[in-house]
């Protein structure tokens, strides 16, 4: 077929004539058909076809048909909507490699639609997913309406992208309305517009009333929800991956004839992906692609007539058989180029092979969407040029101006007060949708604090001691009768009435089964009085030094204690021995005598800080009201970015031109609120209802205590930004819980560690924070204490750590 001959088969299908370039990214006036001549300065068209010096896929030894590269030109770039060079990409390792795309080349004209088909897994998400800028090519080149995705002038990320993922990609807990409302401000719409539109798709896509919220809406129904969000900003180019899937034949026709229709005007382009092959049938241009590669890039009627084909199905298996057939060399199946596909199509043979080289496949010299074709002849001249890319009339456009741009909307603005706007709202209305997040943010921060503060740091009672009082002839307790004045008779029964209620007492008549009690878990501890302990007692207080063995020894009371249980055994301990304190102190007292006698030589003044008689609870409660915040926060914000980049939510986002800084600061503002709100509930929890100690000023602590938050938000967009899974995203922060709570002298002082763990505590985000928080509260230090603002200081700088770690992760993450 010659190549007036696909022209005009090109120009039936809607693609008109524009001008061609002139090498030096310029429009020749005339528009007329132009020559290349044959003596073209070398170097001037390797300046034009730059980008094959720089594909490492081609040899350059290829060249047998073409020689001239169009797609190399910035201006055929520009006008073409989609144009790809050379595309390589590959999942896995370097040592595994996957290869998904191979040395791919597609041209999209602008005002056409291109229907890409191909098997399922042959590369088709991939390659769109590329074109929109969420992922990278290993080598290769991509320009999307004039620029790289990515770059200022491309438009891609931003409103001039319409972006249908595979996944449905909506929020579940939005409305119809709300799903519009929040793509529409990302896009940079009016509320009024948006409402306008909203209409509008409603009709068109037959969609239920817009209140109903997605998540209760059928498969086919959201589909139609994604579809519609694509649409509602009418944008440059719709990329469509399987549109049509769960969507009836009425409606999938009628989908099809907007699609006509929006690129009938030729400002529009569609890329669109369908499994079922014959409805792309409607399309300009059809890409076959298998196994990575394009087999053919044509329109449906040229490709039917040139295979002789009824159904593109059986042009479909007619090219997948070719390329199955052993030694076809890869680049000859590389077709986004006419003249290999009219090779394929007409019998190119082995040994007679038609190539495509690295320059036709590159420069795109689709005469099917070229109206200016640059082709030479075998003896290198070129022989025509007629029309470049099918472009519409008029379709030069914001690409080109944008390119060099410096004020073109979209594409230096930081941000837009819409995307704040639709991500804050998106933030919230999730949240308070969910009962679940709600009870997880406000109810388990109460429950936590009531809990701790009932649980933990308070004496136990009811701990049985097994006694053996060899002074009274009964195991009834109610015998065990003193008298309280100074009188020294039935000492062990006054010393056992000092010995407070924690203690239960249980009367044993040997001292065996008393430790046969203890032995089997019934009793703490057993005590033992000799049968003369009181006469002892008195001749040890009478003869002082001159006392014998036998009296120190009967004078005292034995104990035994389970000491298995540290915290039980050291308060039995504690309590004995205040209660043989207390009891001489007593009995000196009423027997007028200075009661400092009966109490050893030391003596506690009222300490500096705290209490004589300190709370473990106090003790915890800082590093326990830090952890609570900073580990909520952890939770909440670790599972929410991959939970939206699972479900494709947050690919779409960013399609839609949202950047990584804009969803890190709209959930460091919901965070923000979220966290003041825990924060007052956890602190009026602690201090006010369990009256747990606070000497210091309340807004510092109410700064370190958001601040402790934050970072753990900053903690969890790191964990977010890591992982691929939520699985993996949990396993991680539930993994760092216990080592950060250990490690952070909350619960036992760092000066235990040893010194080589106490320097990893030190770099914990926790360890100086509590420190601080317990400085504030115990001691009432202020600010200007070293101890005080280096909690401060250190939890500033690992939220700063954190967010560029995010940043950097989310940045090179990507493809
Ligand atoms: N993130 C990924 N990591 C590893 N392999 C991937 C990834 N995404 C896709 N693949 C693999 O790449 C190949 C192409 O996948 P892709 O989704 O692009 O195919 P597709 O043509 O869109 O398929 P379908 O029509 O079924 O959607 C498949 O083998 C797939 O398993």
């Amino acid at each position: 077929m010659s190549s007036t001959a696909i022209a005009t088969a090109n120009q039936q299908q809607g693609a008109a004539p524009t001008a061609p370039s002139t090498g030096d990214g310029k429009q020749p006036e005339d528009g007329a058909i132009s020559v290349i001549r044959p003596d073209l300065d070398k170097r001037r068209i390797q300046r034009m076809f730059s980008w094959t010096a720089e594909s490492p896929a081609v040899t350059g030894s290829e060249t047998s048909v073409a020689t001239i590269d169009d797609g190399g030109t910035m201006w055929s770039r520009q006008q073409n909507a989609v144009s790809v060079r050379h595309a390589f990409k590959s999942y896995g390792t370097k040592k595994k490699p996957n290869q998904v795309l191979s040395n791919l080349n597609m041209t999209v004209a602008k005002g056409t639609i291109y229907g890409l088909l191909g098997a399922s897994g042959c590369g088709k998400t991939t390659l769109l997913s590329c074109i929109v800028g969420r992922k990278r090519l290993n080598s290769g080149e991509i320009w999307v309406l004039g620029g790289k995705p990515g770059t200022k002038g491309s438009g891609v990320p931003g409103a001039r992208v319409g972006y249908m993922p595979q996944e449905i990609a909506l929020y579940g807990e939005f409305s119809i309305r709300e799903t519009m409302m929040y793509f529409g401000w990302i896009f940079g719409m009016h509320t009024s517009e948006i409402v306008e539109r909203l209409q509008f798709l409603l009709n068109f896509l037959d969609l239920p009333s817009e209140s109903r919220l997605v998540k209760n809406l059928s498969g086919g129904q959201q589909r139609r929800v994604s579809f519609a969000v694509a649409l509602m900003h009418d944008p440059e180019l719709l990329i469509l991956d399987e549109p049509t899937v769960g969507v009836d034949p009425l409606l999938r026709q009628s989908i099809w004839n907007h699609l006509v229709h929006i690129t009938k005007a030729g400002q529009k382009t569609v890329i669109i992906t369908t499994h079922y092959i014959e409805e792309a049938r409607q399309a300009h241009t059809i890409g076959l692609m298998r196994s990575g590669r394009l087999l053919a890039e044509e329109s449906p009627s040229c490709l039917l007539s040139m295979y002789r084909c009824s159904s593109l199905e059986d042009v479909f298996l007619k090219l997948s058989r070719k390329q199955g057939q052993a030694n076809v060399a890869p680049a000859e199946l590389n077709i986004s180029n006419n003249i290999s596909l009219s090779a394929l199509a007409f019998g190119s043979k082995k040994d007679n092979p038609v190539y495509v080289s690295q320059e036709s496949g590159v420069v795109g010299l689709n005469f099917h969407q070229s109206k200016e074709v640059l082709i030479s002849d075998s003896n290198g001249s070129t022989i025509a040029i007629n029309g470049l890319n099918g472009s519409a009339p008029g379709a030069i456009s914001q690409a080109v101006e944008c390119d060099n741009c410096t004020e073109c909307s979209g594409c230096s603005n930081f941000t837009s007060k819409g995307k704040i706007r639709a991500l804050l709202v998106k933030n919230f209305l999730r949240m308070w949708r969910n009962v679940g997040v709600m009870l997880f943010i406000f109810a388990l921060p109460v429950m936590q604090v009531i809990l701790f503060c009932l649980a933990i740091g308070r004496d136990p009672t009811n701990l049985k001691m097994a006694i053996v009082n060899g002074e009274m002839n009964t195991t009834i307790g109610a015998d065990c009768v003193f008298d309280p004045g100074c009188s020294f008779t039935s000492l062990s029964c006054r010393y056992l009435s000092h010995l407070n209620s924690t203690i239960v007492k249980e009367y044993y008549s040997d001292l065996d089964s008393a430790l046969d009690a203890v032995r089997d878990g019934n009793a703490w501890g057993a005590l033992y009085f000799t049968d003369n302990f009181t006469d002892a007692l008195v001749a040890r207080i009478a003869l002082g030094r001159d006392a014998d063995d036998e009296t120190l020894d009967q004078s005292e009371i034995r104990v035994w204690l389970d000491m298995s249980n540290q915290q039980i055994g050291i308060m039995l301990n504690r309590d004995l021995q205040v209660a043989y304190r207390e009891f001489a102190q007593q009995l000196l007292r009423v027997c007028d005598n200075n009661p400092k006698l009966g109490d050893v030589p030391i003596q506690f003044k009222a300490p500096i800080y705290g209490t004589n008689d300190p709370s473990f609870t106090d003790f915890v409660a800082p590093g326990v009201i830090l952890t609570i915040v900073f580990f909520l926060a952890v939770a909440l914000t670790s599972s929410a970015l991959i939970i939206e980049r699972t479900e494709g939510l947050l690919d779409r986002s960013w399609v839609a031109g949202v950047t990584p800084i804009e969803i890190l600061f709209s959930h460091v503002v919901t965070q923000f609120v979220v966290m003041c709100g825990q924060t007052a509930l956890v602190l009026v929890f602690m201090i006010v209802v369990f009256g747990v100690t606070n000497n210091g000023e309340i807004g510092w602590i109410v700064v370190l205590t958001i601040l402790q938050g934050l970072c753990g938000m900053c903690f969890g967009f790191v964990i977010s930004a890591i992982c691929e899974l939520e699985r993996n995203a949990i396993q991680l922060a539930l993994g760092s819980f216990y080592p950060t709570l250990l490690l952070s002298g909350v619960i036992w002082p760092i000066e235990g560690m040893p010194l080589v763990l106490r320097y990893i505590s030190l770099c914990l985000p926790l360890t100086l924070a509590t420190t601080s928080l317990r400085s504030i509260l115990a001691r009432g230090w202020s600010i200007t204490e070293p101890d005080v603002y280096m909690g401060f200081v250190s939890t500033i700088a690992w939220i700063a750590l954190f967010l560029v770690v995010t940043m950097l992760v989310l940045k090179f993450k990507r493809g």
